[in-house]
């Protein structure tokens, strides 16, 4: 009841089928139950991940005005930079106390997609930071493979296709973002949240947190528990595109970071979106009579484009316009 689940991932790097699907239990039961699990024996790195940590130290600590240059709100695109309060993810709440990097799959402003302002379509603006585009671009390829590798299992799970979600994930709208959590200065409302609470829009969230802590997930009676940071794991979740997808059979459970109070805090989530043109519509076994579809079919780039309206207010006005 108080604790996340901790599942192993290693069989899914094998082709011992009985040991897929005894993984594929486990987060079953783990997104029935909570939405949320820790995973271990993944194939991400300690080396990748300090190195990823040192490059958002360094990009983070640049001055406001270099960081500025690539201001997510002059982005068509949702990439770049997002200064502290830019977004608010519990709008009864201050606006969070973070500040953020976004990137997404790479596509020249060439392309056609672009070209025609597909929404969510076109290049990655990235900083001055040395080494960091090339660090990022092999991080966003990784991420992109170990979150295909769970959503074989997740397919599994569900009783459908293992490779149904293969290629409704090819050229994505994965986000894969830094965040910095300043200190909270003591004197601060209590109100103020790292980020507020809110549940995530897309379909699997994959979360590297350092050890700072601060990460809370809500459990079944509504009680905020703690998520602490576990040494080589990730913290996975569903989002919302999963738990319409799965007519709500998997959880998608409101969290929240409580501002770390004198000490930086820096996570690394990995938002697993399908390509934009994908049909989010209830899938087939996770419905029957008695349990109709909750929720109308919706275009994966028009439902994130809702949700980005209610949490950033440059958005809403832009949705307004
Ligand atoms: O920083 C974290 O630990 C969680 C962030 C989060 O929930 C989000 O960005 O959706
Ligand atoms: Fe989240």
């Amino acid at each position: 009841m108080n604790s996340l689940p901790i599942i192993d991932i290693a069989p899914l790097y094998t082709a011992d089928e009985a040991a897929w699907l005894r993984v594929a239990k486990q987060i079953d039961a783990a997104c029935r139950e909570w939405g949320f699990f820790y995973i271990k024996g993944h194939p991400i790195s300690a080396s990748r991940i300090a190195e990823l940590k040192a490059a958002a130290e360094d990009f983070f600590a640049l001055p406001a005005e270099e960081k500025l240059r690539i201001d997510i709100t002059k982005s068509a695109h949702h990439r770049g930079y997002g200064a502290i309060a830019t977004e608010q993810l519990d709008p009864s709440k201050p606006s969070d106390l973070k500040e953020t990097f976004d990137m997404g799959f790479h596509m020249p402003a060439e392309h056609p997609d672009v070209l025609a302002g597909k929404p969510l379509r076109g290049p990655n603006w990235h900083p001055q930071v040395a080494g960091w585009e090339a660090l990022l671009q092999q991080h966003y390829e990784d991420m992109h493979e170990l979150s295909k590798t769970l959503l074989r299992a997740i397919a599994l799970a569900l009783g459908i296709d293992r490779d149904f979600f293969d290629q409704r994930f090819e050229q994505p709208i994965s986000v894969f973002r830094m965040i910095h959590y300043p200190p909270r200065h003591t004197a601060s409302s209590a109100e103020q949240q790292g980020a507020g609470a809110h549940t995530d829009y897309g379909c699997v969230t994959l979360l590297y947190q350092d050890n700072a802590g601060g990460l809370q997930v809500q459990n079944v009676r509504g009680e905020w528990i703690d998520a602490p940071p576990i040494d080589g794991t990730y913290v996975v979740n569903i989002g919302d595109m999963m738990a319409r997808w799965s007519n709500d059979l998997y959880k998608s459970t409101p969290h929240r970071v409580v501002s770390p109070l004198g000490v930086d805090r820096y996570s690394m989530p990995f938002f697993a979106e399908p390509h934009p043109d994908t049909e989010i519509s209830c899938l087939d076994g996770c419905h029957d009579a008695e349990h109709p579809p909750k929720y109308p079919a919706v275009s994966c780039s028009d439902y994130m484009l809702s949700r980005f309206a209610e949490t950033y207010a440059y958005r809403r006005e832009e949705a307004n316009a």
